[in-house]
């Protein structure tokens, strides 16, 4: 299982400290105060914090059977408490009340986390998609880049939240079925071109899920920041082929059944769409780009028992999360040195963390007591990553200055041209042809 290495002394900054002394009151983690919706829509400014969204799954059948509780209560859209106080029910046993009746019982932490925003068990990914990812298909429209990430331990429901099914398409779908919405509507003032890639990142190679083959290697760029050599770009015409060609890099994504999760996808999957939009009535051209990103789920690898291949993916797995978890740490903290390098996971999202993007985190969490430490984990993950800024950059290829020049050029050579004309015509040698060629001793003076 990874674990976010969480110094001591961090996690007492951001306790309150009245509340220590009193262990009756809530303990929050706010880190400041929640942003308001409107910070992520249309924001336009230099920087922006990750938007970091909790998604808590229903209890499934096997939790529901057994004698877990739940330890997850939703006080409103922004807050929820974490293992929450219970009020004692007296239990007595031969006329003498006792302590410690519940084997299963919990620390009673009472912890209060502050997000972006908290969506309770009953939401379905139609209220994800509007309250999160709508909004940054009007960002990329501006064109800046946007990124998405689900994260969470293994069954918390990272893969429902962006494949869905078919009563509940996942936000994928939705953001999609958005962008092309939008696309129609701007039809009449840009030409578009859409393209997209899909990739994995399985035991620390890098797949192309469209066109299986060998492992792609990953090179940085100065202009655009990490390349994945060798991939194709799929040009994308009609929303149908996209969807089709998302269905297939599903089908070749690496799944393999584990004790929490009978499909659990032991690969990060990386699903990027490329825009170009060139404005018809000016010169100006933007380009954008989204990423979503579906990561693998961590688990507890010695608890697992498993062995060989099973052992080898965990083992990747649980390496890559706790490479991000450290840049995330180092993003946090404002340090300048950010460990990307250390995994091909945080190499491919370095711009989605700290570069030039709009960053979603959607971290999912099981309610039951079973997934305790799970749970408790991307909780205090998802806390670190509020605190991370990105400044965003317009990526605007402005042909207007370009074409300025070239204007300024053409005037200057028509007056040297008229200069040089009216200096023949003085010394009586006009020369009234095209294609003739004046030596520069016939046009001495
Ligand atoms: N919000 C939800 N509502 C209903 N069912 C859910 C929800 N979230 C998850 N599930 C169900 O829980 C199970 C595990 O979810 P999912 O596969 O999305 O987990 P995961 O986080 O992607 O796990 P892994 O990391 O192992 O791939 C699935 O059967 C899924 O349908």
């Amino acid at each position: 299982m990874f674990k976010l290495h969480l110094p001591e002394n961090k996690l007492k900054m951001v306790k309150n400290k009245r509340d220590l002394k009193s262990p009756r009151r809530n303990r929050s983690f706010t880190g400041g105060r929640p942003r308001s919706r409107q910070s992520l829509s249309g924001r336009s400014g230099p920087v922006a914090n990750i938007r970091v969204v909790i998604r808590v799954r229903p209890f499934n059948d096997r939790e529901s059977c057994s004698n877990h509780k739940n330890i997850i209560r939703v006080a409103d859209e922004h807050t929820l408490i974490f293992d929450p106080k219970e009020d004692d029910e007296p239990f007595f046993y031969h006329g003498v009340q006792q302590r410690n009746r519940d084997i299963m019982k919990r620390g009673n932490k009472n912890l209060n986390f502050t997000f972006d925003r908290v969506f309770g068990d009953a939401t379905n990914n139609g209220d994800i998609f509007e309250s999160s990812t709508k909004t940054l298909i009007d960002t990329l429209m501006k064109g800046y880049n946007c990124s998405v990430f689900v994260y969470g331990a293994t069954g918390a429901g990272k893969t429902h939240t962006m494949l869905g099914c078919h009563e509940d398409p996942g936000i994928t779908f939705l953001t999609m079925m958005e962008l092309f919405k939008q696309k129609d509507e701007l039809i009449a003032e840009r030409d578009f071109e859409v393209g997209m890639t899909y990739l994995e990142v399985y035991n620390e190679t890098v797949q192309d899920l469209l066109n299986p083959g060998p492992a792609l290697s990953l090179r940085e760029d100065n202009k655009y920041g990490v390349i994945v050599a060798g991939i194709k770009m799929q040009r994308i015409e009609q929303s149908h082929t996209l969807f089709e060609l998302l269905e297939q890099g599903n089908r070749n994504r690496t799944q393999h059944p584990t004790d929490a999760n009978a499909e659990s996808s032991r690969s990060h999957a990386v699903f990027q769409v490329y825009l170009k939009m060139k404005f018809k009535t000016t010169s100006e051209v933007r380009v954008a780009k989204l990423s979503m990103i579906d990561l693998a789920g961590s688990e507890r690898g010695a608890a697992t028992g498993y062995s060989g291949a099973r052992f080898t993916e965990g083992a990747n797995i649980n390496k890559s999360l706790l490479a991000l978890g450290n840049c995330i740490n180092s993003l946090a903290d404002g340090h300048r040195h950010v460990p990307y390098r250390d995994s091909k996971l945080t190499r491919l999202l370095k711009d989605s963390l700290g570069g030039n993007c709009q960053t979603i985190m959607i971290a999912n969490i099981s309610p039951s007591s079973h997934n305790y430490e799970d749970t408790y984990n991307t909780l205090k993950y998802a806390m670190r990553a509020k605190k991370i800024k990105s400044s965003m950059k317009k990526n605007v290829v402005n042909c207007e200055s370009n074409l300025n020049h070239y204007i300024q050029l053409v005037d200057q050579l028509t007056k040297e041209n008229g200069e040089l004309k009216l200096k023949l015509s003085l010394s009586g040698k006009v020369c009234n042809c095209k294609d003739t060629i004046v030596s520069e001793d016939e046009i001495k003076m």
